[in-house]
């Protein structure tokens, strides 16, 4: 039997950041997503356990007795136990990773290949398998790729264990039960952990959940959102690593506690705010055109706290530039540090303004695209019955 998982990306409308210190965010799920495969082989087989990731062409395997001689606890492996990752077994796993000699330009997947290798043996200890990673996603631009590949890794593991119990007649894409879900998210998060150092949970929870969602201190609301809210994403392409932003974010954190205090506090109010406008239905008293016209104002404020942060990045810069000379509000998304850049298109703003933005963003070498939001989180489907 093979198991399939989707999960998608995601886009921060507002709160990067902030998010890892406690304050509130809003965060939506987009139409890009990472895909995993997962097939048992026959015990007699190769004895391998075979990780493909199909749409960069690497094909990465390890004898299941290697597996068990360097973590010799994945012998009794806990589905239902979600379990961070010790410090010894990380240097065990990355013992592994080296063994495949990936490429120095690839080594950024590296951290993707342990929270896989984590999450596998904790999940289903040693059975030789072949796993298969497709994404539509682009990886380290700030729109959640290490989520989604922890979540749709979790939901394909968690579908094929003893952890969860599902009905293996189901035709086509189906989505967990409530609990079940939860599981793959508290697992998800184990694998973040791995790839972030020390993420928020935001992440893996709009990837699991779908829809738009306000998030604070682990805790998920599921949103409506009342207006239209179409979001260029324009992908700077200028590669970045998020555990060295946040990282570096908590570093001025320490260096001036009470400043960043306040920063954190001001971005909590504006998620709220952000999040009351877009839940409060159009009046007499507040148009549409005056709702996104606070959101401008909250997306502009947004951008200034991360760029305080120290996460902002000359390329981000010039796309604001950009989209400002057309009176288009915008701020990063994700980490920062280059990566995407979300800008809000007004429902009534004309087409044509919006081909020349994008044309003379793509110009400069920028990729922009217009994602679908608020979508459905995680679904499996059994068979390629999809
Ligand atoms: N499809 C994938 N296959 C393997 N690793 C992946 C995949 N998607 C994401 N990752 C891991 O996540 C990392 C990118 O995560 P991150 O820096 O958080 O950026 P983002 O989550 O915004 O894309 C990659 O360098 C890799 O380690
Ligand atoms: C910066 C942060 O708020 C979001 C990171 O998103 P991404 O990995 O850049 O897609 C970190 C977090 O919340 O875990
Ligand atoms: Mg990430």
């Amino acid at each position: 039997m093979e198991v399939t998982a989707r999960a998608p990306g995601k886009i921060i409308l507002s709160g990067e950041h902030a998010v890892v210190h406690g304050s509130t965010a809003v965060a939506a799920s987009i139409n890009l997503y990472t895909q995993v495969s997962l097939r048992f082989s026959n015990e007699s087989n190769d004895g391998l356990l075979k990780f493909h990731l199909k749409n960069m062409g690497f094909e990465f395997s390890w004898p299941i007795e290697r597996i068990k001689e360097v973590l010799p606890e994945s012998g009794s492996p806990r589905s239902s136990t979600p379990r961070s990752c010790p410090p010894e077994s990380i240097i065990a796993i990355t013992n592994l990773v080296e063994e495949q000699n990936i490429p120095e330009a690839k080594i950024g997947l590296a951290a993707g290949i342990t929270a896989f290798i984590w999450l596998y043996t904790s999940i289903h200890g040693c059975k030789p398998a072949t796993v298969v990673v497709t994404s539509t996603l682009p990886l380290g631009s700030g729109l959640g790729s290490s989520a989604s590949f922890c979540v749709s890794m979790s939901a394909s593991l968690l579908a094929s264990s003893d952890a969860v119990n599902l009905d293996l007649g189901h035709q086509g894409w189906f989505s967990f039960g409530e609990s079940e879900l939860e599981l793959v998210n508290k697992w998800a998060f184990e694998g973040e952990k791995i790839i972030h150092g020390k993420p928020s949970g935001i992440d893996n929870t709009v990837s699991t959940f779908g829809n738009i969602i306000l998030f604070k201190s682990g805790k998920l609301t599921l949103m409506k959102s009342s207006m239209p809210l179409k979001m260029l994403i324009t992908n700077t392409k200028v590669g970045r690593n998020t555990k060295a932003l946040v990282a570096g974010v908590s570093e001025r954190a320490l260096r001036h506690p009470d400043a960043m205090a306040h920063v954190f506090t001001a971005v909590d109010s504006i998620s709220k705010e952000f999040s009351s406008i877009i839940q409060s239905p159009a009046s007499d008293d507040l148009s549409l055109v005056e709702k996104e016209g606070k959101l401008e104002e909250l997306i502009e404020m947004n951008q200034g706290l991360l760029q305080c942060m120290g996460v902002s990045h000359a390329s981000i810069e010039s796309v604001l530039r950009t989209t400002l000379k057309y009176r288009l509000a915008s701020k990063l998304t994700g980490a920062g540090g280059g990566g995407c850049v979300l800008t809000l298109l007004p429902a009534l703003l004309a087409k044509t303004v919006v081909d020349k933005v994008i044309a003379e963003l793509e110009s400069s070498g920028f990729q922009c695209l217009i994602a679908e939001i608020g979508g459905k989180g995680v679904e499996i489907c059994f068979d390629g019955s999809s």
